[in-house]
């Protein structure tokens, strides 16, 4: 049996020294230039890593049995015991998948039918929201505005909505609180940070206390929860199918009755919800982020984009863009595609662990290795997309007659057996709120800021650009 051919490492260390800490993604790439069967190996200081960056050999790996588990990695493993969706394992895993892919389907998460146009408008009134505040700060003449801030609150209010069936005022300060930790929790958390890959870097002060801030954030979130839940339950007010909370008591008291409670406890519970408030608010918020600063630099895209949005509304003969114009504004959604190729948010993927030997592309992947699906390096393939892979282009995603055509090299919610269960939830999410924006506002880029810096982005567990301003110009005078 042979493995995959990879560059040397230094003993304990492995290749980690030669890994740009700040845009590690970019280091693997450029060394999958020497191996070109598009699978390699390196050691992460003690994590044995196969690193993929064919897409045709990710489709294979990622559908695996074999390859279904999770990587190794202290904060998954360490912080999260295995518990919640994002790391669990086995029969865990099965199990929740299952029931929260169910649930959010009962709660409109379907291609159609009468629950998505529940959850459809819902998820558009979230977006008026953020469209609400920016005219509210137009009309007090703040012109340059950072909106990062105002996305992690009426973004994160809406998902935090769909979650825990909650709404939080602007200024609350658990909210606040709570969006300081989701924020700092996942630049922590990266996934080639060297604490992961290095369990004694724990016992250094800076990391020591990254870990502490990790774990005692996790602890107050969930007292938090099970408060929310211990309200639920008392009141007997589950939601009926608004809310995953709702649904999860819902389950735990007909397993309790049944006696078949197996992975459904308390902390798993707890886990899973605040996986599912994590994996929605972080992918979506850095993709919206993207958006809004391609929409900036590129206004001839920018227009297109608002003309057909107005098209479509004038064909109902309405003012605001709807959840069903998704499928008949093609260029739109071929400008958010775009986005999430050019900077994918999670650029080294979310990785798998084998969990037992496989082989995949001709070569021996041990149990226990990490395997990494590179999004970074097959979303920035000159011979996949061609030599402007790096300009800005929503075209490349439309066929001859204006469909939306997406390649199967197009990965960025990943394939396979454990591909994101919220994928459909996640282009409403941003649907709504990218068409709220271009309907509303012209959007640019404010005079003073630094493009460049801006657009190479700071990465944690998700890829987001550089903290920046831009001028919100209302189409309509308010
Ligand atoms: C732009 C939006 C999003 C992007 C780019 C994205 C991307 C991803 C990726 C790359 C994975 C890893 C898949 C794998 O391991 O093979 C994933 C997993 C996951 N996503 Fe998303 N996601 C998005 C939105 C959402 C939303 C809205 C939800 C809410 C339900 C969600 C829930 C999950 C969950 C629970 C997993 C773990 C699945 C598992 O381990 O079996 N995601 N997502």
């Amino acid at each position: 049996s042979r493995g995959p051919p990879g560059p040397w490492g230094l003993p304990l260390l492995g290749y980690l020294p030669f890994i740009d800490p700040v845009k590690p993604y970019v280091s693997l790439a450029n060394l999958a230039q020497r191996y070109d069967a598009g699978i390699y190996g390196i050691s992460l200081g003690n994590v044995k890593t196969v690193v993929l960056t064919d897409a045709k050999l990710i489709r294979h790996a990622l559908n695996r049995e074999e390859c279904a588990g999770r990587a190794p990695l202290y904060l998954t493993h360490g912080i999260m015991n295995g518990y919640g969706i994002i790391c669990a394992e086995g029969i865990r895993w099965k199990e929740h998948r299952r029931f929260i892919t169910s649930a959010l389907k009962s709660m409109g998460m379907v291609k159609i039918g009468g629950s998505r146009d529940l959850l459809g408008k819902r998820v558009m009134e979230g977006a008026d929201q953020f469209v609400k505040i920016i005219k509210e700060k137009f009309a007090q003449g703040e012109d340059a505005i950072d909106p990062a801030p105002l996305l992690s609150h009426t973004l994160g209010s809406l998902v935090y909505d769909i979650v825990f069936g909650k709404r939080y005022e602007r200024d609350d300060e658990t909210w606040v609180w709570l969006q300081h930790l989701q924020e700092e929790g996942t630049k922590l958390i990266g996934v080639a940070g060297p604490l992961n890959f290095l369990p004694w870097f724990r016992f250094i002060p800076k990391f020591r206390d990254s870990i502490k801030f990790l774990i005692d954030g996790k602890n107050k979130t969930h007292d938090l929860y099970r408060e929310q839940l211990k309200f639920y339950m008392d009141s007997g007010l589950m939601g009926g199918d608004t809310h995953l909370a709702g649904a999860y008591l819902k389950e735990v008291k007909e397993r309790t009755k049944t006696g078949n409670v197996s992975t459904f406890t308390e902390p798993q519970v707890l886990h899973a919800l605040a996986d599912i408030f994590g994996a929605s608010l972080d992918t979506t918020n850095a993709t919206l982020k993207w958006f809004l600063l391609f929409m900036a630099l590129h206004p001839e895209v920018q227009s297109i984009v608002k003309a057909e949005l107005d098209e479509a509304a004038l064909a109902r003969d309405e003012r605001n863009p709807r959840m069903s114009d998704l499928s008949c504004c093609p260029y739109t959604e071929a400008a958010i595609s775009e986005t999430q190729r050019l900077r994918s948010v999670v650029p080294t993927g979310i990785p798998h662990g084998a969990i037992q030997d496989v082989e995949i592309g001709g070569y021996i992947i041990e149990a226990g290795t990490m395997i990494m699906p590179l999004q970074w390096a097959v979303h920035t393939d000159p011979k996949l997309w061609g030599n402007d892979v790096m300009q800005f282009n929503p075209e490349r995603f439309l066929n001859s007659d204006g469909r939306i055509s997406k390649p199967e090299y197009f990965i960025p919610f990943q394939t396979g057996k454990r591909v994101c269960l919220g994928e459909e939830l996640g282009r409403m999410l941003i649907f709504a709120f990218a068409s709220a924006v271009i309907f509303n506002f012209s959007v640019s880029v404010a005079g003073d800021e630094d493009v460049e810096s801006v657009l190479e982005g700071d990465c944690g567990i998700t890829l987001n650009p550089k903290a920046h301003k831009l001028i919100f110009k209302p189409h309509l005078p308010i």
